[in-house]
């Protein structure tokens, strides 16, 4: 049996607290297929507000950390991360081969050291909050597109799980990635949501065909008078 579409969504809840964004969680559940806790939140709350949210959810985690150090202190952060058990994890795929296999031996090592099942380390490409227009002045070679598909290989090759790019560039990494890299894909915009700060987007349905595996949704969704209710139109999008 496959799963269906909305399995794939990954709802950010990008707050500071944690009875938000168990709150959150329940509006949308049934709608979304894991949650996914990031910068804000962490910053906030630490591992303990992260165990707060998903204890009892039985929704996979989404750990959007965007780890960037020297190899040793990115590794050391992975195996701080691993006792929350999520099921995915970032760093920036800018950090280089060195650090990414040092944050993809960490994950394999220390899951298997404490009997969890496997966290996937996924290497962030261009943020979706930049364009062409950015590329010269964060010191990186556009386009856009062959810069993420550089840093993708990259990653691929020094042995993550995967990565995050926008809905613009799925569909040549997956013909030059194959099936099984992940593809986890924010800049989520169904066509009656603002843009906000995000740059290359689609709605959800063009990323899924495009051949996204899991899609990131925050303020669509979070930010909507009625959260349960955007998360349903977003569901039902989804559904062919
Ligand atoms: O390139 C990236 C990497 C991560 N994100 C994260 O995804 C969500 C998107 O939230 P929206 O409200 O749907 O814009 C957010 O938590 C980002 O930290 C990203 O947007 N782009």
């Amino acid at each position: 049996m496959t799963a269906p579409p909305t399995d794939r969504i990954f709802v950010a809840l990008d707050m500071t607290d944690v009875a938000g964004a168990r709150a959150m969680a329940g509006k949308v559940a049934g709608m979304v297929g894991g949650v996914k806790l990031g910068l804000e939140f962490f910053v906030a709350q630490g591992p303990a507000g992260i165990r707060a949210v998903v204890d009892g959810l039985d929704l996979p985690l989404f750990l959007d950390l965007k780890l960037h150090d020297i190899p040793n202190t990115v590794a050391g952060a992975v195996r701080s991360a691993a006792p929350l058990a999520p099921s995915f994890l970032t760093v920036h795929a800018a950090g280089g081969p060195a650090m990414l296999r040092a944050a993809a031996d960490a994950a394999r090592e220390e899951a298997e050291r404490l009997g969890l099942p496997r966290m996937r380390i996924l290497a962030v490409t261009v943020l979706t909050s930049l364009g062409e227009e950015d590329m010269e002045a964060t010191g990186q070679q556009g386009p856009v597109a062959a810069q993420v598909e550089r840093l993708a290989r990259m990653a691929r090759d020094a042995g993550v799980d995967g990565i995050v790019c926008s809905p613009a560039e799925v569909a040549a990494l997956r013909a030059a990635l194959g099936p099984d890299f992940i593809l986890m894909v924010p800049g989520i915009r169904p066509a009656w949501a603002a843009a906000n700060d995000q740059k290359r987007i689609m709605t959800p349905a063009q990323a899924v065909a495009a051949g996204a595996d899991h899609l990131v949704i925050g303020r669509p969704i979070t930010a909507d008078a009625d959260p349960g209710a955007a998360a349903r139109r977003i569901a039902e999008e989804l559904t062919p």
